[in-house]
């Protein structure tokens, strides 16, 4: 089965290649009457869309949505929803030379061995400019979660390369290019990427998702564990390496009697589980981290192999992100709220309405 859809009752089905004519999604389980205006939507897709800094990839696209089913006059009609967004700035001369030719460390290779044919204008489908579906998508999610149960999901640059970057203030993370939480922080970020850009070379980083208000009871005890599905979503992004949940990989060094959570009669007295417990969310904050790779489109030449398996060098062309990580904040949220709102509405159709609230911090 063609794994083009994620999630159970709230499905988001995505179509397009980076240099086609457009990419789209079909949403399906979207609960009738919520208001969405397209204004939201396009604010969205506008954090996470190219070309709006010179710490980005210089692609210039509107990403201007359109609405072609399920909304009517700013409210969900509950039928499936279809978007769309035009790809204009494509400039698939400039991949010309990679016709035959697999770039290191992209999906050039794998794709070709798995279908033996492959759009090689950009990533064609394994480009990441596909998440915009999914952060167009996630706008419904986010509005439901936000407006009917004050479910609020939001990811922040936490390190880029060595730069640490703490949660200092949510304020700035939509005025800055970053979505850097640190407002000291976003000198030395600015000049890092100037510093790749001119040595040709790009960087990984590590982006931190937070939701608050998730009720407990979200999520199933065995295969689809909120953390797995989260962690399934999460790493379905482009470039995404690792993940973490709560305290990730630290627990290896950490006593039993370091890592359980306390509980009392007001919630829960530390969080080192993440906000989920047997795979069920426990009604803290839900945290997850995610890795990012530094992107490998750059223009330092590499040895690789052609089409003949013949070795060839390369100097890849293109326009290309220094730091993948930077505008896959956007696209983090949209996945996680995808997810949230998936399982919420499983819990309805099982445990009808949801009466437990998270726990008040
Ligand atoms: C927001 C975002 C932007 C990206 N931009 C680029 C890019 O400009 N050039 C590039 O080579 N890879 C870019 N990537 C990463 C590739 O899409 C990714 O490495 C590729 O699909 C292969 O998948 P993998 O790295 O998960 O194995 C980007 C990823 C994300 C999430
Ligand atoms: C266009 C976007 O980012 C692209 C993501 C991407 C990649 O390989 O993932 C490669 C570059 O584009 P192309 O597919 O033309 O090579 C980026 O510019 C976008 O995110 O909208």
């Amino acid at each position: 089965m063609p794994g083009n859809t994620i999630g159970h009752i709230f499905r988001v089905h995505t179509f397009g290649e980076s240099h086609g004519v457009s990419l789209g999604c079909i949403i399906d389980g979207m609960p009738p009457g919520i208001k969405i205006s397209k204004k939201y939507i396009q604010n969205e897709l506008n954090r996470r869309k190219p070309g709006t800094s010179q710490y980005t990839t210089q692609r210039r696209e509107m990403d201007k949505i359109n609405i072609l089913s399920g909304v009517f006059n700013g409210i969900t009609t509950g039928t499936s929803i279809g978007l769309t967004i035009d790809n204009i700035d494509q400039r698939s001369q400039d991949y010309n030379n990679l016709k035959n030719i697999f770039r290191p460390g992209h999906a050039d290779y794998t794709y070709y061995k798995k279908y033996k044919v492959r759009d090689h204008r950009g990533g064609g489908r394994s480009s990441a400019r596909e998440t915009a579906m999914r952060v167009a998508a996630g706008a419904f999610a986010k509005q439901y979660l936000k407006n009917i149960y004050n479910i609020k999901i939001r990811g922040y640059l936490s390190q880029l390369g060595s730069i640490k970057c703490k949660l200092k203030s949510w304020n700035i993370i939509n005025k800055n290019p970053f979505f850097c939480p640190d407002i000291n922080k976003i000198e030395i970020l600015k000049n890092k990427i100037k510093e790749l850009k001119k040595n040709k070379n790009s960087i990984g980083a590590e982006i931190t998702i937070i939701c608050n208000n998730v009720p407990s009871g979200l999520g199933e005890p065995v295969f689809d564990r909120l953390d797995a599905d989260l962690a399934h979503a999460l790493m379905s992004i482009n470039a995404v390496k690792g993940i973490e949940i709560g305290d990730g990989f630290s627990v290896i060094n950490q006593l039993g009697s370091e890592n359980r959570d306390e509980i009392s009669k007001t919630g829960f007295l530390s969080n080192h589980s993440g906000g989920i417990l047997g795979g069920i969310s426990n009604g803290e904050p839900i945290i997850a981290k995610i890795a990012l790779k530094p992107t490998s489109s750059i223009n330092i030449p590499i040895n690789t192999i052609n089409k003949n398996n013949e070795n060839v060098n390369i100097q890849i062309k293109g326009r290309h992100d220094p730091c993948v990580g930077i505008r896959a904040v956007p696209i983090a949220e949209a996945m996680t709220a995808i997810i949230i709102m998936d399982h919420l509405l499983r819990f309805q159709s099982q445990c009808g309405k949801i009466t437990q609230i998270s726990n008040k911090k």
